[in-house]
């Protein structure tokens, strides 16, 4: 990484802007340290000393042009105005303005021009970098499918059957597998990767179950950085296997679960200067945020009663339940939604911990069919357990058996999900059933990644395919079996 002499003026001024705030005890640390003995110059902070992970603090500055009707020290006074819903406004106003694709080559000033249409419409909340350091393909802009029941006034025919299964009139489904590698895991990664990039990183690491390393190589690789990634050898879906090795990621296979992985590339990172990209890293934490401001823009700012997501390293629900809370600050919102984490059972260590009210933190050795959660020592269980506690949220647990029967409604309705992302569905039914979620209250699910990730773990082989002679008698009697 660079020295902190040769950092351009303006990531200087940034990085001096951002502070680092420990989860466990509050303690504060810049986000870079200038380190002499470190042969890399600057050394990025993880943890606190106490051991804690820690989150980003950035002061929000509106963009200048918008809200500017009047000279620019009229605009400074709306800017400051006490008038929180008129704030609130200005930055609906911006993100708006930019939710449409923009063209991205202008032959007026022959500039390749940022996407904003994604993550990155929300860039003062986020991460405000330079744009020349932005590396994007670009990711968000993800699709949210109205998948209510019969009575639903919005919504394909073909999607109702999610809704009935899980006994919701108004239920939307995010399906973040439609980002560039197939994951939520982009939107952190954007982030992430752009903040590698500023500091002038030559490799960048991760541990991961999968979804992560495919991202993570995809981003390297445009960012011509060299990716290492360590994967608990054995359980990780040949999908997304197969990305991370063709986007050209040195990939080590580790004899041990994820949470030994997590462990060893923590401390890899920290001897060797590779710049570390789990959502241990708060930067991944801020582009995943994105998902939470994304689907309240989609819903025109009308938040939902309820958030479902599948919960295993904890960073997915820090980054959305931290989103909510900004947007309610930021009155773009009047209320926080509650969130629901559905844990599978075989993986429970939240879940575990939940029921004891938080007293103790709880890790497990992990099993389940939704490989992607497999993990049962979370890293970022802190800011979770914060998010959890202060949404007035639940913790629900999932049987394998029951993410695979949420998993093939999903499949045979068109959207199609990876089985760790039908813990939302299977969550949904079980809490609508126990009555903790009303059938009329409305709720968003979060589908985490693509179905092509994992073509093996519920997918019925043999259901409505056959091989038959190339003759019309053939096909006859194949349909009418
Ligand atoms: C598809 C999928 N769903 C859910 C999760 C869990 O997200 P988190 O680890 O942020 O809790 C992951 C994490 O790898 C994942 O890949």
């Amino acid at each position: 990484m660079q020295s902190h002499a040769t950092l351009v003026p303006e990531i200087a001024a940034l990085l001096s802007a951002i502070q680092l705030r420990c989860v466990e005890c509050s303690a504060l640390y810049p986000p870079v340290e200038a380190q002499s003995s470190s042969a890399t110059g600057l050394v990025p902070r993880y943890r606190c000393e106490c051991g804690g992970v820690l989150d980003v603090e950035l002061e929000f500055t509106l963009p200048k042009q918008v809200g500017m009707q009047g000279d620019e020290e009229s605009w400074h006074l709306m800017e400051r105005a006490s008038n929180a819903s008129a704030v609130g406004a200005l930055w609906r106003q911006v993100f708006d303005e930019r939710a449409s694709s923009p063209p991205i080559w202008s032959i007026s000033t022959d500039k390749l021009l940022l996407d904003y249409s994604g993550v990155w419409r929300y860039r003062e909340l986020i991460l405000p970098a330079p744009e020349r350091y932005v590396i994007t393909r670009p990711e968000g802009n993800t699709n949210l499918y109205p998948v209510g029941m019969e009575n639903c006034p919005v919504g394909r025919i073909g999607h109702r059957q999610i809704g009935t299964y899980a006994g919701l009139e108004l239920f939307f489904l995010k399906h973040e597998g439609e980002n560039p590698s197939g994951s939520f895991k982009d939107r952190g990664m954007t982030a992430g990767i752009t903040m590698a990039n500023m500091l002038g990183a030559s490799a960048v690491a991760c541990a991961s179950t999968g979804n992560t390393s495919a991202s993570l190589a995809a981003y390297a690789a445009q960012a011509g950085m060299r990716s290492i990634v360590f994967l608990p050898a054995g359980n990780v879906a040949a999908g997304k296997l197969a990305q991370t090795m063709a986007y050209g990621a040195t990939t080590v296979q580790i004899e041990g679960d994820f949470d030994a992985a997590m462990q060893l590339v923590e401390q890899v990172c920290n001897e060797l200067g590779i710049y570390l990209l789990n959502s241990l890293n708060p930067f991944r934490v801020e582009g995943q945020k994105a998902i939470g401001f994304e689907l309240l823009q989609q819903l025109d700012w009308q938040a939902p009663d309820w958030l479902i997501l599948p919960a295993g390293n904890l960073g997915n629900i820090s980054a959305i339940g931290k989103a909510f809370r900004q947007a309610y600050d930021l009155s773009l919102i009047t209320q926080i939604p509650r969130i629901a984490a559905i844990q599978a059972a075989g993986a429970n260590p939240f879940y575990q911990s939940y029921q004891q009210q938080f007293q103790k933190r709880v890790s497990v050795k992990a099993d389940t069919v939704a490989s992607a959660i497999k993990i049962g020592n979370p890293v970022s269980y802190a800011r979770a357990r914060a998010v959890i506690e202060a949404c007035d949220g639940i913790v629900a647990q999932v049987t394998d058996e029951e993410i695979l029967a949420a998993k093939e409604i999903i499949d045979r309705s068109g959207i199609g999900c990876e089985p760790a992302s039908a813990a939302t569905l299977a969550g949904a039914h079980k809490l609508v059933a126990e009555g903790v979620i009303k059938r009329d209250e409305r709720v968003v699910g979060i589908l985490t990644g693509n179905l092509l990730k994992d073509n093996v773990t519920g997918i019925p082989q043999q259901r409505n395919s056959a091989v038959v002679k190339p003759n019309l008698d053939a096909v006859r009697a194949m349909l009418a079996q």
